[in-house]
Order: structure tokens, then C-alpha cells, then sequence
């Protein structure tokens, strides 16, 4: 595992099926440092088109870049589909407290038209700025839904110059870009060894940077960094990333479960879950080794979720007193968003007792002793007992950060 992980670090082409690099920890590497792909540095590259993203954001967000008639953007639409969207999306409403509010951000994945109607059937077309996410810029939902974006726009205003000043495109696909109409000077470029579901803080991440900032975007870049450091330095009995990806393992298969619930409790964290779900069940959806061989091991879980403390009246039941194993982790904050106050401020503490009870329960359950010293009539005994010792991990932060969101 360890030589598999200096390997990856060191930009070695880790992915054999699509003979690639995995190198999404160089788009958080410091200016100065120096990491080879087929021995060329790829660092000044990633920091050029940071550079460039910046610039662009700081831009939209002053509002020196309009729109084709002259108007300020007002609302940025993210059109792509998978870590193309999934990452900003998550990110953003992860960050939502950090963002500008001047600007309003809608995100537009499905091939379903109405998806790309809702998106936009409140907004004038000449204070809107699309970004085309795709790596490829060739996935059906993401090139379809941008093709009817740009009809939405030029029915409106007419005049195929508008397109440079209403899109722009985030992709490692420059010719696709050309063909689909977009300038390559509106384009934000990443590269193959950057998969897609771990892309959110390459160009991809541009909606995100308009949002929050090209300040805060960087804070979130230290974030990633710092659990890069982590995982390649910490001893591996310390090692978060290490120990959650065995504990993983040995849930599933020394102990049977099928699935591994996230449940943050955080509304911020609302779309959390589903970015997981790509980051974990497209990477371990495998039934085969590295060489090819069928795997005799289970490998990997179905990861859902949903924040607290909404699933408490939905779903614990049955991870409670259920007949399946459903290990869980307890996500939350130690305070509430900065935004909050006064009473709402002081639902967090409401907020954070449901985790702690949670976890508690979860872990120790609840005895027909205990039932029964509560009055509880006999027969109702079996119904209110908890049989406790459910695996849980309980994740604790201080304040949801762009630097914490990323760790
Ligand atoms: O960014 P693209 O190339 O449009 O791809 C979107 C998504 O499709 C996939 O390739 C798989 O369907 C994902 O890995 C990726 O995030």
C-alpha cells in the first residue's frame, strides 16, 4: 500500500488501464515544487492555470467581465455531469456561508431537459455566464445540455459573438472546445493524469472560485495539501486516510456489511454524501485485480447518507435496531457557520447533541435492563431494546472551513 501511494505521489502511471499518472495531488502543490510527469514538471502549469482562473474570477465577481450587452453577471451555471459536477456542486454549498451573494450559482448535470429549464427559466440570458465542465468534452449529457444552453442564450440575444462573453469552458480537451464553438482563450485547462472524480480542485473547480474567491479557493487548495502531507508522512498507526480505508475493509469483509452510511451533521454538508458516493463507488467498483484476476474479496461498500438530523426520522431506525450491519460516520462542528446567530446560532448546540446521542447509541445501545428499570411493560421490552455496538466513526471539526472543508 505504501509503495503504491509513493508511487502515486511521485507521478508513476498507477492507473494500468488507462496507462496514467493519478497525480490530483499536484494541483495542490506549493509553487515551488517539483513534480515530474514523463519528466516534466507539471507544478508552473498548474499554478499558471490557477493563476488564470483567479484573474477570471476576480473579474466576474468586480463585474469588469459582462456580458455581451454590457450587463453584469449575475448567475453562473455549471453545466457538467459526475466529478465534473459533483465536486463543485458539493463544494459550493459546502462553502455556501464563504460565498459572494451577490451572485447566484445553479448547477445542471441531467440529460432530462427540464434540469437545464429550471436552471435557467428565471434568468436573463444576458447576466448569465455558462462554464462547460467536462474533461473530455465529449460525455452526451454535458455537450447536449450545453448545446441547448448556447440556443437558450442566441434566441435571446442574437448574435453568435455573445458566446465569448456567456461561455467558457473547463476541460483537458482543446480541439472538442474548438468544435463546440468556445474560444480556447475562454478555456481553463487540466490534464489526463487529474481523474475526474477528484478534479474539483483543478479548473473544474472555477464556479466554486467565482463564488468564494480566489483567497478562500487557495485556503481550500492548503487543506487538501495538509491531509496530503498527512497521509504520506503520519506512522500508519495515526494515519487517518490509512486507518478509515482498513476499517472499510474490515467491515466489509471480516464483517459482513454491505453498505457504509455518511451522515454529516452540517446542512452545509447536504450534497456531501453524493459526491462520496462517486469518489469511493467509482473507484472501488471493481470485481477484478489490478492484473485482471476475479477478486475474492469484497470490494467496496455502497456509500449513502444524508445530513442529520433529518435521517434520525427517516432511515435510523433501521441502522438502530435493524437486522444489518450498517457502519456509520458522524460528521460535525464543534461551532456553527460564522452567518448564524443569535437563536439560530444556538440550534447548533441542539444540533450537536443529536451527533454525541447518536454515536452513543449507536455504540452502546440500549438494554432490556435499562428498558425495563424505565417502567416499560414487559412485552413492549424486545421493541425498545438497542442492541448497540454498531461501528461508527465520529469525525469532529471545529468550524466548517474552505481550509477544513478540504481535510
Ligand atoms: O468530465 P467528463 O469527461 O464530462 O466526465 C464526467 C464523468 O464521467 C465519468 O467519466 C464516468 O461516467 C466520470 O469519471 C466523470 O467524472
Amino acid at each position: 500500500m505504501f509503495g503504491l501511494r509513493d508511487a502515486m505521489f511521485r507521478g508513476e502511471r498507477i492507473n494500468t488501464t488507462e496507462d496514467r499518472a493519478v497525480l490530483h495531488t499536484a494541483l495542490r502543490a506549493p509553487r515551488d515544487a517539483v513534480i515530474e510527469v514523463d519528466g516534466e514538471n507539471v507544478v508552473p502549469a498548474v499554478h499558471a492555470v490557477l493563476d488564470r482562473m483567479a484573474d477570471f474570477a476576480g473579474r466576474v465577481r468586480s463585474g469588469e467581465w459582462t456580458g455581451h450587452t454590457g450587463k453584469r453577471i449575475r448567475t453562473v451555471v455549471n453545466i457538467g455531469i459526475g466529478g465534473s459536477d459533483l465536486g463543485p456542486a458539493m463544494a459550493y454549498e459546502a462553502l455556501r456561508a464563504y460565498t459572494d451573494r451577490s451572485l447566484a450559482f445553479r448547477f445542471v448535470s441531467n440529460v432530462d431537459g427540464a434540469d437545464l429549464h429550471e436552471a435557467t427559466r428565471d434568468l436573463d440570458p444576458a447576466e448569465t455566464l455558462f462554464i462547460v465542465a467536462s474533461k473530455t468534452f465529449t460525455t452526451i449529457e454535458t455537450i447536449t445540455n450545453a448545446t441547448s444552453a448556447r440556443s437558450w442564450l442566441l434566441d435571446a440575444l442574437g448574435d453568435e459573438k455573445a458566446v465569448a462573453r456567456h461561455f467558457v469552458a473547463l476541460s483537458t480537451n482543446a480541439g472538442k472546445v474548438t468544435d463546440f464553438g468556445i474560444d480556447t482563450a475562454n478555456m481553463f485547462e487540466f490534464w489526463d493524469w487529474v481523474g475526474g472524480r477528484y478534479s474539483f480542485d483543478s479548473a473544474i473547480g472555477l464556479s466554486l472560485m467565482i463564488a468564494i474567491g480566489p483567497d478562500r479557493f487557495r485556503e481550500m487548495l492548503d487543506g487538501f495539501r495538509i491531509v496530503d502531507e498527512h497521509f504520506v508522512n503520519a506512522p500508519a498507526d495515526a494515519n487517518a486516510p490509512l486507518l478509515m480505508g482498513l476499517l472499510g475493509v474490515w467491515y466489509n469483509n471480516f464483517l459482513g456489511a454491505q453498505s457504509h452510511a455518511v451522515l454529516p451533521y452540517s446542512h452545509y454538508l447536504s450534497k456531501f454524501t453524493a459526491y462520496l458516493q462517486q469518489l469511493d463507488m467509482e473507484s472501488n467498483g471493481k470485481s477484478v485485480d489490478r492484473e485482471g484476476r476475479p477478486a475474492t474479496w469484497q470490494t467496496g461498500p455502497v456509500v449513502w447518507g444524508t445530513p442529520g438530523t433529518n435521517g434520525q426520522h427517516a432511515y435510523y431506525q433501521l441502522i438502530h435496531q435493524g437486522t444489518k450491519l450498517i457502519p456509520a460516520d458522524l460528521i460535525g462542528f464543534a461551532r456553527p457557520v460564522a452567518g448564524l446567530s443569535g437563536g439560530l446560532a444556538a440550534q447548533h448546540d441542539l444540533l450537536m447533541a443529536n451527533l454525541f446521542a447518536q454515536g452513543q447509541a449507536l455504540a452502546f445501545g440500549r438494554t432490556a435492563e435499562e428498558v425495563r428499570a424505565e417502567g416499560v411493560p414487559e412485552e413492549q421490552v424486545p421493541h425498545r431494546t438497542f442492541r448497540g455496538n454498531h461501528p461508527t466513526t465520529t469525525i469532529l471539526a471545529t468550524e466548517l472551513t474552505p481550509r477544513c472543508s478540504a481535510s
